[in-house]
């Protein structure tokens, strides 16, 4: 798992890796730029088409010259162009601003926007704000940035698009500029994993500059990424003398007459994940749907959607429960059951949450180490509305804690948040994803992760970063504009094999 860096951290791993390695914070600058452009040329690497970098004055624009140097130095055709709005500059700056005049290239200066010339550049580089930031966009760079935004090219930013804060609880009314292409230094800014990046950055990349990545990892952040590495870790191998008992058994508590998918999506999901045996607790009416569907699988049946009081709790290792459930009265009731009745972690999703969230009394029965898993209809039904993403991380943190749980707020990137206060980013998934049983295959998966003996946070993380990955390949192996829940669940086997 990665940390993630606030700004300041950002500029603490600076100063670490330039005093650590002996380095001048301008060879910093320079392997920045030098990472940028390589990433830039593999994005972009028609050198007939122009270049307009405009730079600030400070560290962003020092970048912005450096990177102007390299480009040109590959053969692109460059022109720079400085906003000299303020009197100061970054030392960094002024020592690229001189590289950049000893190779003879031409740049502009101009003080005001009454000076700008006209653009024929079709890629235009944004070097002029980075993470220094410190309030929105106002006067001459406000105007900059609009009328940037309004010749309609290519933008490629520098480490973040200007104006756009790495962290904090974004305003609709901020502007920035808005790019194609973000090319973020050593990790993606927290901002760039919620929605709010979706009004300036279509698509982001982040590239190595070498910053010390002991002294990143050690420091003291909840905030983190999944990665591959993560993943394997954790995975098990199977045991040559293993048996269907060695990999528990889940009850999956789901399905309505009129939503039986639900439950055979997200059984099904369960059992391709790997456990040993799967049962569903179903309406009595869908039980020739599951036999056909899911022969593998076992029932319980719900006559008149009451689980019957016979049910030998006691043999299964984890519970769903949920998935197309309804929040009827009755409904109502078999939530209450199960709670009453099954104490170990319990994966709750779609009408559990709703549920939970018109009857607070309930969530005191949500047993220790339970995942929760709403979509932020689901999470705001449960926990209040919130007038911005950042306020969800901070309720989903809080949360987790209080209710000694771990909440996946699904999303481009889902949340996990944990009850020791961590909150860690999923980076898999693909907008094919998004159609519906795409979740009853994430709690099913969740769920089978928790019987096979995964400890909760583990059987989260799994589960969320290989639906997401499943998915991914699924999209781009076969090209496919939408990857179906039911598609996905039955790659779920090979997604597990190849990252074991
Ligand atoms: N580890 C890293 O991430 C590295 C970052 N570097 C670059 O350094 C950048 C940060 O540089 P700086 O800290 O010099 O800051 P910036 O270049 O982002 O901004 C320059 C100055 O502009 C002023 N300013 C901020 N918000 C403003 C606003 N709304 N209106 C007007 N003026 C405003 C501030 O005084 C700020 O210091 C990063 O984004 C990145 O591009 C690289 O040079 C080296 C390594
Ligand atoms: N644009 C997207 N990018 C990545 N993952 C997505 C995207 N859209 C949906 N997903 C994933 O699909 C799942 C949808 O869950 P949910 O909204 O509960 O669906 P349903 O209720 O139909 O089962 C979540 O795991 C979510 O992260
Ligand atoms: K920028």
């Amino acid at each position: 798992m990665l940390n993630l860096l606030t700004s300041d951290q950002s500029r603490q791993a600076d100063k670490y890796t330039i005093q650590h390695l002996s380095m001048q914070s301008i060879d910093l600058m320079e392997r920045a730029a030098l990472a940028f452009s390589e990433a830039f040329i593999k994005n972009y690497p028609d050198k007939m088409r122009s270049i307009a970098v405009y730079c600030g004055t400070g560290n962003n624009g020092g970048d912005g010259l450096a990177i102007a140097r390299l480009l040109y130095r590959a053969g692109y055709r460059v022109d720079v162009k400085i906003a000299r709005f303020s009197g100061k500059s970054s030392s960094d700056f002024d020592g690229n601003l001189a590289r950049l005049m000893s190779q003879g290239i031409i740049f502009d200066e101009f003080r005001k926007i009454a000076d700008l010339r006209e653009e024929q550049a079709s890629i235009i580089i944004d070097a002029l704000l980075g993470t220094g930031l410190n309030k929105p966009l106002d006067g001459e760079w406000l105007t900059l940035v609009e009328w940037l935004n309004s010749l309609g090219r290519t933008v490629v930013s520098v480490d973040i698009p200007t104006g756009f804060k790495a962290e904090g609880p974004i305003s609709k009314h901020d502007v920035t500029v808005k790019s194609e292409l973000t090319i973020s230094f050593q990790r993606p800014k927290i901002n760039f994993l919620l929605p709010d990046s979706a009004l300036c950055i279509k698509r982001f990349e982040v590239v190595d500059i070498g910053l010390d990545e002991g002294f990143i990892q050690a420091l003291s952040t909840p905030y983190a990424i999944l990665t591959d590495s993560s993943i394997t870790r954790r995975l098990k191998k199977r045991k040559p003398f293993s048996h269907k008992g060695t990999f528990g058994h889940a009850l999956i508590v789901a399905g309505g007459i009129q939503t039986m998918g639900a439950a055979l999506l997200c059984a099904e999901a369960c059992l391709n994940t790997g456990t040993g045996l799967t049962t569903a607790s179903i309406p009595s009416e869908g039980l020739t749907a599951l036999n056909i569907r899911i022969p593998e699988a076992m029932a319980s049946l719900r006559y008149k959607n009451v689980i019957p009081a016979d049910l030998a709790w006691e043999k299964y290792n984890a519970i769903a429960i949920g998935p197309g459930l309804g929040v009827s009265d009755e409904s109502k009731l078999v939530l209450k059951q199960t709670l009453n009745s099954f104490r170990k972690p319990i994966v709750f999703d779609a009408d559990a949450i709703n549920l939970l969230a018109s009857n607070p009394d309930l969530v005191n029965l949500v047993p220790k180490l339970s995942v929760l898993t709403p979509h932020v209809k689901e999470f705001d039904r449960l926990f209040g509305e919130h007038s911005n993403w950042w306020e969800r991380l901070e309720t989903g943190m809080n949360k987790a804690k209080e209710l000694d749980c771990i909440i996946i707020l699904k999303n481009r990137y889902s949340i996990l948040f944990t009850p020791e206060g961590k909150c860690v980013f999923n980076p898999t998934g693909t907008p094919a994803m998004s159609s519906g049983g795409m979740g009853d295959v994430l709690t099913g998966m969740i769920t089978s992760f928790l019987a096979q003996g995964y400890k909760p946070e583990d059987a989260a993380y799994l589960a969320v970063f290989i639906h997401g990955k499943a998915g991914q390949e699924l999209s781009s192996q076969n090209r496919a504009y939408v990857v179906t829940a039911g598609s996905l669940l039955k790659d779920i086997p090979q997604a597990i094999g190849k990252m074991i």
